[in-house]
């Protein structure tokens, strides 16, 4: 069954519980969390002591979006915060594999990102090396940002992909999902909605969430 993880950066800074216990009643799947470092792209979020403090008031698992260059310098300080999930950008190392191994050696569940322009072909060796591979339909930096329509397109080859490998990865589909794409992204192949404004901006992020699900 698809999976939601609202994405934290469109939730109130000053009540980030607020956010959470909302996410919580909502039925959230994961917590998605946005770190950006004003480097690999051109803003700055939150950091360790904000995934260290959500890991101690909620039982959602967390799923760490690292958006920073050379991401192998801070896994184990995410890792020990209690991130569940680690992903970082192929574009953000040159050792990609290297920084995947390194995150299962922590204990915890690696993904690939990929930016909206960046081929497919940048993954295809390291599938053994992920749970999940993220691709992100908006250039990463904000949320509330449109969807790119060709990445409908990448899903499906990426499902393709990773399809005729046997192995059980989940598609993860981040930025300008909503309602309306959310049938066609499920579709396609994507097992995991990242969803900012469609949730935290919903009159009823509870039936947001269903329906993103589909449900
Ligand atoms: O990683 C990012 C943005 O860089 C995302 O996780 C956004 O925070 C998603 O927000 P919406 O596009 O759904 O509003
Ligand atoms: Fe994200």
């Amino acid at each position: 069954m698809t999976k939601v993880a609202p994405s934290l950066l469109s939730a109130d800074f000053c009540n980030m519980e607020q956010g959470v216990r909302m996410m919580e009643r909502a039925g959230a799947d994961y917590l998605h969390c946005d770190i950006m470092d004003g480097v690999f792209v051109p803003n700055i979020s939150f950091g360790f002591q904000m995934i260290s403090r959500l890991n101690e008031i909620t039982d959602i698992p967390l799923d760490v979006h690292l958006m920073i260059v050379q991401p192998e310098r801070y896994i184990e300080r995410f890792a020990q915060a209690g991130a569940d999930f680690i992903t970082v950008h192929a574009e953000a190392t040159d050792h990609l594999q290297r920084v995947l191994k390194q995150i299962a050696q922590c204990g915890k569940k690696p993904g690939a990102v990929l930016n909206p322009a960046t081929p497919l072909e940048m993954v295809k060796y390291v599938l053994d090396d992920v749970d999940m591979i993220l691709l992100m339909s908006v250039n990463p930096g904000y949320g509330g940002q449109s969807f790119i329509p060709a990445i409908m397109q990448k899903v499906e080859d990426l499902r393709t992909m990773i399809d005729t490998t046997g192995k059980k990865i989940d598609i993860e589909v981040d930025g300008g999902v909503d309602m309306k794409n959310c049938t066609r992204l499920r579709e396609a192949g994507a097992t995991v909605l990242v969803a900012g404004s469609a949730v935290f901006g919903a009159e009823d992020p509870a039936q947001a969430v269903r329906v993103l699900r589909g449900e």
